[in-house]
């Protein structure tokens, strides 16, 4: 039988782990970082392009998938990997979360979600059992469970009723996915800030039994110091022979203190959007290319960095391209920070494999200290 879906741990150093996911569309390396392709696309990227920056998995975004194409149609055209063209692993998240974030007008009961279309107003609903429908049409090798990502900041039985409506409907996720070879569905931590409720909520998953577990109710506005007070214990409430997936994270240090912190994959829209803002990442940190400072400046954004922006342009063309609005500069800044936050994930992988991970997160603070961007 072909290895379905299968955590190999390769090594570990202090809490930070380095290993492969193995799937039936390939293998993800970890610690991954998981570009987002919100609409079936990484936006100005081509898919060959992703991949080419070491990408091994894609997130995709049920809550607009379902709204346009619809997954019947996406199903009906062979599924979001012949869709998109992306043959490699399809992680997709399951419609909660940016039900909260997008739509003014959601009913939220015990069954699931009523909402209105931010697209066009028509109304919609979303339950467990939907969402596991839409993730399966869709194709999706990793499924989420259906969940309510708790608001932060709440209060402590406010997100005590949240975590456990969450539960139930983690139990009727894992009921609706049923035994699907080749696929794999997570569970979801919530509980926020609270550390009991973050021990009932891992207890609770682990009963159930999943495939991988994310850290959910994060990167929610908390800030990073709260964000890493739960990761110093939360992560560790999990199952640890099961991928840890950190959802919405991060910025670069944000990653690097995750991964310290024992988590496993993150997927963020920050590389891909703030490229299309003019946000551009280095060793020493972010820097914006808008900035006029940069318009004479015949140096790449980074002269470590081997991707086709900074081995082919200067600062003061990007400054140009971006400044007059230019498609390319989309392009290549997005190139740039997708290449970037992979090139981080090698070093990591790198770094934990040899055992150097406290030396590894030593450095990357001290480059970022030296400035001069
Ligand atoms: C950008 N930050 C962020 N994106 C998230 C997505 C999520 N999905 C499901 N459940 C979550 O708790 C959750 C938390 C998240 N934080
Ligand atoms: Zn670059």
């Amino acid at each position: 039988m072909a290895r379905q879906f299968q955590f190999d741990l390769q090594a570990t150093d202090g809490k930070a782990r380095t290993g492969v996911i193995s799937t039936t569309r390939g293998d993800i390396r970890t610690p991954a970082f998981m570009p987002v392709g919100t609409a079936a696309t990484v936006k100005a990227m081509l898919p060959e392009n992703v991949r080419a920056t070491g990408a091994d998995i894609l997130l995709g975004n049920t809550y607009h998938l379902m709204l346009r194409p619809t997954a019947e149609r996406i199903d009906n055209l062979g599924g979001l990997h012949n869709f998109m063209n992306w043959e490699r692993p399809i992680l997709t998240d399951s419609g909660g979360f940016q039900v909260m974030s997008l739509t003014s007008l959601r009913k939220l009961t015990e069954k699931g979600v009523t909402f209105k279309s931010h697209v066009d107003g028509s109304q919609h609903h979303l339950t467990p059992e939907r969402s596991m429908e839409i993730q399966r049409l869709l194709g999706a090798d990793i499924v989420m469970c259906f969940d309510e990502c708790t608001p932060f900041p709440a209060e402590e039985d406010v997100a005590l009723e949240s975590m456990r409506l969450s539960m139930r409907w983690a139990q009727r996720s894992r009921d609706a996915f049923g035994d699907r070879p080749g696929h794999a569905l997570f569970g979801i931590q919530q509980g926020s800030v609270f550390r009991e409720q973050r021990e009932e909520s891992a207890e609770n998953l682990k009963s159930i039994g999943f495939d991988g577990y994310a850290v959910g109710g994060l990167a929610v506005g908390e800030g990073q110091e709260a964000m890493f007070e739960v990761l110093d214990y939360a992560p560790d409430m999990l199952p640890a022979d099961k991928p840890r997936y950190l959802m919405g994270v991060g910025k670069p240090d944000d990653i690097v203190g995750a991964v310290a912190r024992g988590i496993d994959m993150m997927d963020c829209v920050l590389p891909s959007r703030s490229g299309r803002t003019g946000q551009v990442f280095t060793r020493r940190g972010a820097l914006n290319i808008k900035n006029a400072r940069h318009q004479d400046d015949p140096r790449p954004i980074d002269e470590h960095c081997t991707c086709p922006a900074c081995r082919n342009y200067s600062r003061a063309y990007l400054h140009h391209v971006f400044r007059t609005g230019e498609i390319i500069s989309s392009m290549l800044l997005t190139w740039h920070n997708l290449h970037y936050y992979q090139e981080l994930m090698t070093r990591m992988r790198d770094a934990i494999s040899e055992g150097r991970f406290d030396q590894f997160q030593r450095d990357f603070h001290t480059e970022r200290a030296k400035g001069d961007l």
